[in-house]
């Protein structure tokens, strides 16, 4: 690249992350406040607990960090600098979110559940970890494009993105670092077979636009299920274990993973429970299981997972079944047009979610008690 080139592109780069500042210091303290708003319409026992408060702490502290670059001149070099600075220090702080809120739900679980309290909790955790999903998508994005000492060496990755994120590599990937758990417990793993089809272009590779760190996270998330369903189902030591089964499948649409277990799998009846955060907030293990095996417990692995493949519109979801095993999906979004992101923004309807008493249920089961209902059977 010539030295008129250089030029231009460090001109381009100045003005993008000119750009970038004057997006993110509106846009991060508009959805901290968004997401503010809910953690006050929290259950009042939960919200006192000690850790929602400290969370809460969190929040408006970097609020009120972020409110000070309003005003300030985005052509000052010194400013931009001390803004990406700014936003290190916001995930720095921000890194415990997750297992402090669960140490909330413990504590608010000990005071006795109620339907609408799991309810409550359900609908806040979800738009919660979305939201936090998107804060630390954005610190990274402006990190990893600005911030000199982060910035990788010839990636052809724009930021945080791939724009040609090849999702079979990273299949490969989480799965490798998911048997080196189920190894180190087990002392065996399933094997893994996958195929691909891209109905697009049949036989060609393709990519997706994604950020594979987000991919990796799902897709390691399921893999350890599947390992661990796969074991402890077929739990003949040193027993040769059916294989997970993953397609990948390119559609128009679409792009798609299927991870196919044979470990039992569980009752359709149960499957909610496994994406339900106060059903799975379980405290630590004893100490004496302190080897509790690191494929252990589902935690908030499921519903998070989920909530990575939603923000940029995509789903994952569970197929169960029981005695057998497992499918398990992700749909990722194939075209990068239609990957926005899904955010939550606190209006009326939010506020209704908080404060309604669900009604009585419209769907009823037939009494199990004989009704003299004046119909007689002639058989
Ligand atoms: O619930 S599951 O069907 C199951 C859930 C999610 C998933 O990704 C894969 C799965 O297979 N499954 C998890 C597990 C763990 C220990 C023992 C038996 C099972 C069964």
């Amino acid at each position: 690249m010539g030295q008129e080139q250089l030029n231009s592109a460090a001109i381009c780069a100045d003005a993008c992350e000119q750009t970038s500042f004057a997006f993110l210091r509106h846009e991060m303290p508009v959805r901290m406040a968004n997401i503010m708003k809910e953690i006050n319409l929290l259950p009042s026992p939960l919200f006192q607990t000690p850790s929602v408060q400290l969370v809460y702490s969190w929040f408006s502290r970097s609020f009120t960090e972020l409110l000070k670059y309003q005003n300030t001149n985005e052509n000052d070099e010194n400013i931009l600098k001390s803004f990406t600075k700014t936003l290190v220090g916001i995930r720095n702080r921000h890194n415990d979110v997750v297992p402090t809120m669960a140490q909330g739900v413990l504590q608010f679980k000990s005071f006795g559940m109620e339907p609408l309290n799991n309810q409550n909790v359900q609908y806040f955790l979800d738009r919660f970890y979305m939201s936090r999903i998107s804060f630390r998508m954005l610190i990274n994005h402006h990190t990893l494009l600005f911030d000199d000492s982060k910035r990788p060496a010839q990636s052809r990755h724009i930021g945080s993105i791939d724009p040609n994120c090849d999702a079979v590599k990273i299949v490969k990937d989480a799965y490798e670092n998911s048997k080196l758990l189920c190894d180190q417990f087990y002392s065996g793993c399933p094997g893994l077979e996958i195929s691909t089809h891209n109905s697009q272009d049949k036989d060609e590779p393709f990519g997706v636009v994604y950020i594979p760190s987000h991919l990796h996270h799902m897709l390691f998330e399921l893999f350890k299920n599947a390992m661990r369903a796969t074991v402890e189902h077929h739990n003949k030591r040193g027993s040769t274990y059916p294989p997970l089964n993953v397609l990948v499948i390119l559609g128009k649409e679409d792009l798609t993973i299927k991870i196919s277990d044979r470990g039992g799998g569980v009752p359709l009846s149960k499957i909610d429970l496994l994406f339900d955060y106060m059903y799975s907030t379980a405290p630590p293990p004893h100490e004496h299981r302190a080897r509790a095996a690191p494929l252990a417990g589902f935690g908030y692995g499921l519903p998070i997972s989920r909530l990575y493949a939603r923000y940029f519109q995509g789903e994952l979801n569970l197929l169960s079944l029981e005695g057998f095993g497992t499918d398990a999906f992700i749909y990722l979004k194939a075209l990068s047009s239609e990957s926005v992101e899904r955010l939550p923004v606190f209006n009326r309807t939010a506020f209704r979610n908080y404060m309604d008493q669900p009604g009585a249920d419209d769907w009823c089961a037939p009494s199990r008690e004989p009704r003299n209902v004046g119909i007689t059977w002639h058989p």
